[in-house]
């Protein structure tokens, strides 16, 4: 029982090397992606990642590794100091209409009804009036929160505000979505039921994400892909694909297993980032750190 899956899990989590996913092949591409911010913390020091259309990525990393300022150059609203980020292989110089940013917070009008919030967004996308409403009720069912169309957010949970705020970002239909631990302030039961949530309409949509957590449960319950960080300077370490059918279950016993595996590799990037002496203003490494990945059994 238990050889099976362990041999299940195994051949479900793969190391994937960046030459398995093309640039011409990708719908995101950042190339040797360096980020210095002006007090010298090398956020980001020559990243390479390929996103393939309709993937699940999610960042996973510990606490000042560069997830958020990855996925803020991939949102152009951060300008990296080296490298390029292209999105269907056009570069990326700021923000656009194709990418959209959620936060932790819901980001809602306060003076705004669910659905005006919804609407208000459509119509800065120049959405005709005509198909606003519809559109919004459309996403308002999708999200579970029919009936709330006309409740202003102070009369929603924080798990609801951030359905609509979920909503709101399908409604506008980015070819990318971008999310920075949306459910960091959520309760760890209402944070299960949005990971379900977000799986069913992801299945449904296909849409191109790139998640950022530090929650290792939270990444395999949701990525088609793991894209472990390390901090000091922030980079890539192990780019891991997930073969576990969606929808995946919380209690699943090889999804635990992978869990298991993958926090022990997190642990092992904390230990290390830990023993790291940092300098005052930590200087630029000059090459690529030399990386020993424990390459995983293939198929
Ligand atoms: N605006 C900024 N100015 C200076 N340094 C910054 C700025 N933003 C982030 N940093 C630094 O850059 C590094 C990477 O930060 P970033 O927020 O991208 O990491 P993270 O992995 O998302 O961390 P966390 O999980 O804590 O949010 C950290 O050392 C952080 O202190």
């Amino acid at each position: 029982m238990l050889r099976a899956l362990l041999g299940r899990w195994r051949s479900s989590l793969r190391l994937l090397q960046p030459a398995q996913v093309g640039a011409d092949r990708a719908k995101i591409s950042v190339a040797r992606l360096d980020h210095e911010y002006a007090n010298k913390v090398v956020a980001l020091q020559n990243v390479d990642l390929n996103v393939r259309s309709g993937e699940f990525v999610c960042l996973l990393g510990p606490s000042g590794c560069g997830k958020s300022t990855l996925l803020y150059a991939l949102a152009g609203h951060v300008v990296p100091t080296g490298g390029s980020v292209s999105i269907d292989r056009q570069p990326i110089h700021g923000p656009g209409p194709d990418r959209l940013l959620m936060f932790q917070e819901a980001a809602l009008f306060p003076w705004l009804t669910v659905r005006g919030n919804i609407t208000f967004a459509l119509a800065a996308r120049g959405v005709p009036r005509a198909e606003r409403r519809e559109r919004a009720d459309t996403y308002i069912h999708r999200v579970q929160l029919g009936g709330f169309e006309d409740a202003l957010p102070h009369q929603l949970s924080g798990g609801m505000k951030m359905r609509a705020s979920l909503a709101r970002a399908l409604a506008v239909d980015p070819t990318v979505l971008l999310m920075d631990e949306p459910f960091g302030s959520l309760d760890a039961q209402t944070r299960i039921h949005m990971q379900e949530l977000l799986q069913s309409i992801w299945v449904r949509t296909g849409k191109t994400v790139v998640f950022v957590t530090h929650d290792v449960h939270e990444a395999l319950m949701l990525g088609t892909r793991v894209v472990l960080m390390a901090p000091r300077p922030g980079r890539v370490v192990k780019d891991l694909e997930v073969h576990l059918p969606m929808p995946r279950r919380p209690e699943d016993a090889a999804l635990n297993e992978m869990v298991r595996h993958v926090g022990g590799l997190l642990r092992e990037v904390e230990g290390r980032a830990h023993t790291t002496s940092l300098p005052a203003a930590p200087a630029r490494v000059p090459a690529r750190p030399v990386l020993r990945p424990q390459v995983l059994p293939g198929p």
